[in-house]
């Protein structure tokens, strides 16, 4: 709740009110992609918020550390695609920003060029994210020579985030701006109320218990990654089984979905079959070294929650934003959604204030 800051011990109540109400204190729970972006999307609009990131785990043992970290935009069946697409359109308009300038190396972002592949032509040929990512446009008969088994093809380019560099940098731009991380688990967002009036619940699959969420389910994904440095140009079989994406250091071969997994133990039998599926679009691939394998649950639900609410206990109250359920696609939204987030706390803030100066009067 809004404590008293040492510094206000005798200031006036309508001094407390403007002084206190200016700098509410905002916890993010949850250090993954999602965490991390919006507290620092918070921390730019509210820069006079006493803002924490908590977290049970950080980089390198997040979901996007496993992830690929590819701009190509999957869909929400729950959510309007206009929405979708305003949020592809600020994360990609965001990160090219940051591709663009020096920062672009530690970041970990940058662009890289390929093929969506089909053995069967999609029906959306031209799909919604198609004016966003740069020069798409059907790949040619001569770039299909490379693809026997495969009928059309989209080629385009596009963004990637490596991490664990973007996630690192993400969190030396939040502790620049001031911010607090804490390693903690929350076992109850309610735990929080007394330390904080803000909570941003960005907990991935970890809402499923924190939030009693039904909804959210897991869907695993194996990767490997693989030193293949001549591999340069990213390929994604359409159907989504398969892909081959270059990063700086790596190269992240996919993949699996399993619905309902929880399991995060690699498994053999499955590391042989990605790393065929990808040498019959990569041949070259063949001679990849230093292969590591890892499992990530990706938290997924039909649309991402984006969403206030109130938790109120004995007549105490704790005002919480949710931002999680961004499943296989939270690199190519996550700018999107942390303002969205962002909005949403900025609503909080106003109700304290509006209810703050109430009780003053
Ligand atoms: C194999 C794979 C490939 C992918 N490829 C891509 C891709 O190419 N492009 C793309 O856009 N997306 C991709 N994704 C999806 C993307 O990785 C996820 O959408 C994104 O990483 C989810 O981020 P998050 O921050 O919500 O979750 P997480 O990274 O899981 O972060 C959740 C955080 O909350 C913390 N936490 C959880 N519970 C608690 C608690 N009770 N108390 C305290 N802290 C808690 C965790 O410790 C963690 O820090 C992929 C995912 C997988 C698995
Ligand atoms: O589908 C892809 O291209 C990669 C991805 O997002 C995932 O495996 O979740």
């Amino acid at each position: 709740m809004l404590s008293l800051a040492p510094h206000l011990v005798g200031a006036c109540p309508r001094q407390l009110c403007a002084l206190e109400m200016a700098a509410p204190k905002v916890a993010v729970v949850g250090a993954g992609l999602i965490g991390l972006s919006t507290a620092l999307c918070i921390s730019e609009a509210f820069p006079s918020c006493r803002l924490s990131v908590l977290s049970e785990q950080f980089s390198p043992n997040t979901t996007g550390d496993v992830a690929a970290g590819m701009l190509i935009p999957h869909t929400y069946p729950g959510t309007p695609i206009h929405v979708q697409k305003q949020w592809f359109k600020e994360t990609f308009t965001y990160l090219f920003a940051i591709s663009n300038s020096a920062e672009a190396s530690e970041a970990g972002i940058h662009l890289v060029s390929g093929w969506q592949v089909f053995k069967t032509p999609p029906k959306d040929e031209v799909p919604f994210w198609s004016d966003i990512v740069l020069g798409f446009r059907p790949m040619s008969a001569a770039e299909l020579q490379k693809f026997p088994q495969h009928r059309s093809g989209q080629a385009f380019t596009t963004l990637k985030c490596d991490c664990p560099p973007y996630l690192l940098w993400l969190e030396k731009r939040l502790r620049a701006n001031g911010v607090q991380v804490h390693t903690r688990r929350v076992a109850d967002l309610w735990e929080l109320h007394r330390e904080y009036d803000v909570v941003v619940n960005c907990t991935g699959i970890g809402a499923h218990q924190l939030g009693g969420d039904p909804e959210l389910l897991p869907v695993r994904g194996q990767v490997l990654k693989v030193h293949a440095p001549w591999v340069k140009h990213f390929i994604r079989d359409g159907d989504g089984s398969t892909y081959v994406y270059p990063g700086i250091d790596s190269v992240t071969l996919g993949g699996t979905r399993e619905k309902g997994s929880w399991s995060l133990s690699p498994d053999p039998g499955t590391t042989k079959d990605i790393f065929d599926r990808c040498r019959s679009l990569e041949p070259s691939l063949q001679r990849a070294q230093d292969v590591r394998v890892k499992v990530g649950l990706r938290p997924s639900r039909s649309s991402v929650r984006l969403q206030r609410e109130v938790l109120s206990r004995g007549g105490a109250k704790l005002l919480v934003v949710h931002s999680y359920g961004h499943g296989a696609g939270g690199f190519s939204v996550h700018r999107g959604t942390a303002k969205e987030a962002t909005r949403l706390v900025g609503e909080c803030i106003a109700a304290l204030q509006g209810s703050s100066s109430r009780a003053k009067l």
